[in-house]
């Protein structure tokens, strides 16, 4: 797939806001919520339909893989504003002719996720990705699939590039294994668990679990398709076999996205309202709703609006375990008045780049004062002066160094096409953004 914003400018002047935002916004689909309903619907035994689903190049490099594996995914007219809904048949056996391939970019959730899938086909599924893509964590996955009797070729590397081959079925029963580099080795062993034989008992061993709400976005998604999962023990999960119904659902917007507008509305001391707010949801990025007040927002859910009000101080913060949101939380702290720690993070360093590296050199770049600690980062006020601001192929990277560029004149961000990866509209939904600011 093109990507939506492949036009985008190499080098991106980030636009400075010259006085308070005033905007209504809404984002498009979560990614998270996507791709899990992605891969459901390709386990179960009839048609299911994804309304207002995310069309990014995760999203896309999902379907693709869906398609690779004999899957059919159709687009179908919708009510979202930001593209179709989607069709999806499952595999039908004469489909899924091997060898197949699956590209799968830099998306953790397609490396994650699908090779379960493929384990479960009959033959030989080869995976790749992009270059940074065969240094993220792989291994808990492909020796997690090996215990269960799945034959993985990897070259004796632990990482990507590898062939899974499948005979069809997966026994599953009691697995252990360590999640302490992702959450998404979890989530990717109980998505495909109920077309396991026996289901799965999985245990995690490592004494640090990662994104713990990505786990629980997993286990309700399960549920909200009929699958009985027991997780009332900490740390382990039984997922009982059977058959997955299609299903109809509607995807929320990305919260964890609708980050760096809300953000916007602290480092300009203006408001923001983002729509399509639920009620009640799995997503990480509820968590807005508890982060920007203790940096000194006001926040309201309201109708499903969610405003939030800044005063254009922003007050530093301890905080925990920020899992995906840490990058824009971490551009927000490098504006404030008083020192931040984060902590809980280490994992970041296997993300779409060492985010902890990546967060330190730019912020620094730009005159802050950021450290890396064992766990996160360290970072104090500082005075922060223009310059080039580097993603490394990260759009949590891209979109933070749009934030800091609204109060930092003359931020110029590298690839900002990258933004692509969950939120193609980026760059425009910035504009309409940043137009609100009326000098
Ligand atoms: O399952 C998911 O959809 C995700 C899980 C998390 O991964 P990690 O546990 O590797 O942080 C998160 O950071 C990622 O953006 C999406
Ligand atoms: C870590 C992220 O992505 P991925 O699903 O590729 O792990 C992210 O989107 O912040």
């Amino acid at each position: 797939m093109n990507a939506p914003n492949a036009g985008a400018p190499a080098l991106w002047p980030a636009p400075l806001a010259p006085s308070p935002v005033d905007a209504v916004l809404s984002v498009p689909g979560s990614k998270s919520l996507t791709n899990r309903y992605l891969v459901l619907a390709a386990l179960t035994e009839g048609r299911s339909r994804l309304r207002a689903p995310l069309h990014s190049r995760d999203s896309e490099l999902m379907v693709s893989a869906l398609r690779a594996l004999g899957a059919t995914v159709t687009e179908a007219e919708g009510t979202g504003a930001f593209g179709p809904d989607l069709l999806i048949d499952p595999p039908q056996a004469a489909a899924s002719a091997d060898p197949r391939h699956v590209d799968c970019g830099l998306a953790g959730t397609v490396m994650r996720f699908v090779p379960p899938l493929a384990a479960l086909l009959r033959g030989s599924t080869s995976f790749d990705g992009d270059p940074h893509a065969r240094t993220r964590p792989m291994s808990a996955i492909i020796d997690a699939l090996r215990t269960l009797g799945v034959g993985i070729d990897d070259g004796g590397t632990g990482s990507l590039p590898f062939t899974v081959s499948g005979s069809g079925q997966v026994a599953g029963g009691k697995l252990e294994i360590d999640a302490g580099a992702s959450s998404q080795f979890v989530s990717a062993l109980l998505l495909a668990a109920p077309r396991f034989e026996q289901g799965l008992h999985l245990i995690h061993t490592g004494s640090v679990l990662p994104s713990p709400d990505h786990i629980a976005m997993t286990v309700s998604v399960l549920r909200s398709v009929g699958v009985e999962v027991d997780d009332s023990v900490p740390f382990q999960w039984r997922v009982a076999p059977g058959p997955v119904a299609a299903f109809d659902v509607t995807i929320e917007p990305d919260l964890s996205n609708a980050g760096p507008f809300l953000g916007a509305a602290l480092v300009t001391g203006g408001t923001v309202r983002v729509t399509g707010w639920p009620e009640k949801t799995d997503q990480v990025g509820d968590k807005w709703r508890s982060i920007l007040p203790a940096l000194g927002a006001s926040v309201s859910l309201s109708d499903g609006t969610l405003t939030v009000t800044g005063t254009g101080t922003i007050h530093g913060a301890e905080l925990a375990d920020t899992s995906e949101l840490a990058p824009t939380v971490a551009a927000l702290l490098a504006l404030a008045d008083s020192p931040s720690v984060l902590t809980g993070i280490a994992h970041l360093r296997g993300h779409e780049t060492d985010r902890l590296a990546a967060l330190v050199t730019e912020i620094n770049r730009l005159g802050g004062d950021a450290e890396e600690t064992a766990d996160g980062l360290l970072i104090r006020p500082a005075a922060l002066h223009g310059g080039t601001w580097e993603t490394y192929a990260d759009h949590r990277m891209a979109t933070a160094g749009a934030l800091i560029g609204l109060a930092v004149p003359d931020v110029v961000v590298r690839d900002i096409g990258t933004t692509a990866k969950t939120l193609p509209e980026f760059p425009e939904l910035w504009q309409q953004l940043t137009d609100s600011a009326v000098s």
